[in-house]
């Protein structure tokens, strides 16, 4: 017997996504169903799929309940599943305002990267607490075609490659992921940035996503970016006790991106809940057969 299932369409700075309320865990996402929700042309469309559970009821994330009363599962839009996702989990914070689940202020949400901090301020924006930035030793290199670039190994709980290039141009379609070296710096995968400077603490960026491709925007990419981005201009808040912010131009907006001299990393900008409604589970049951 089919049966209506709800969801609803989000993003922030366009990074887009399906959100699928399922407080019980009671709904089998397979990657294959994954994929299909996000399908552009014949599911509902999105970058990824926010899967929002009590805590209590995900195996994964048991162990956060008494901290963070939601879990954030969050799948790639080929349905891979990834450690964080920024824009994902301020887009989550707005899905359980729009719900009535919290009101503006702070919340705790549970994700594979640990319980995050989120702020829903008065204004409409949302920040959140991503937590440290590592950066691991060694150098890497992205390439497009036959240009080749140093990057910076940034790991925001999932892996960045971050490449300074003279032209956002220069990285070209993207349809295909930007190949790197050393071949096992990242044997998850990994997603790659291009940056270029906008002015004095402002940069722009494309990003090519893990499991998604070209997006028009990426909350960790873009707090990639922003670190990799002060270790180039000397500065290290964590060395002279003074707080760095960057503005990160992504395609689909603007984030604004501080690291604290605890090395704590907040990100702010939009997050809007577009549309919500039902699709058959007796479709989905269709394309999975
Ligand atoms: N768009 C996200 C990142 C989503 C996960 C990423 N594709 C990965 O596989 O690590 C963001 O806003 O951070």
């Amino acid at each position: 017997m089919s049966t209506r299932i709800a969801f609803l369409k989000g993003h922030g700075t366009e990074n887009d996504f399906v959100i699928v309320p399922d407080p019980e865990n009671a709904l089998d996402l397979p990657p294959a169903a994954v994929a299909a929700l996000c399908d552009r042309r014949a599911g509902l469309g999105g970058d990824g799929l926010l899967h929002v559970v009590r805590s209590a009821a995900h195996p994964e994330a048991r162990g956060m309940a008494a901290e963070a009363e939601w879990f954030m599962d969050y799948r790639n839009g080929d349905g891979s599943v990834a450690e964080m996702c920024g824009n994902g989990v301020r887009v989550f914070a707005r899905y359980l305002q729009h719900a009535g689940h919290v009101t503006e202020g702070d919340l705790a949400v549970a994700t594979r990267g640990g319980v995050k901090t989120v702020h829903i301020a008065k204004n409409g924006d949302v920040t959140v607490g991503m937590g440290r930035a590592l950066l691991p030793a060694g150098d890497v290199e992205v390439s497009v075609g036959e240009r080749e670039w140093p990057a910076r190994n940034v790991n925001m709980g999932n892996p960045h490659a971050v490449a300074f290039v003279a032209d956002l141009d220069h990285a070209g379609d993207l349809y295909a992921p930007p190949s790197h070296a050393p071949a096992g710096a990242y044997p998850d995968g990994v997603n790659v940035e291009f940056v270029v400077d906008r002015g004095p603490r402002h940069v722009a960026m494309r990003v090519h996503e893990r499991g998604s491709g070209e997006t028009r925007s990426c909350g960790t990419g873009a707090c990639a970016v922003a670190v990799a981005t002060a270790r180039r201009d000397g500065l290290d808040p964590a060395a002279t006790g003074t707080p760095a912010t960057y503005t990160v131009d992504v395609p689909g907006g603007t984030l604004v991106i501080t690291e604290r001299p605890d090395g704590e990393i907040e990100m702010t900008g939009p997050a809007v809940i577009v549309a919500e409604g039902e699709f058959d589970s007796a479709w989905l049951e269709g394309v999975l057969a």
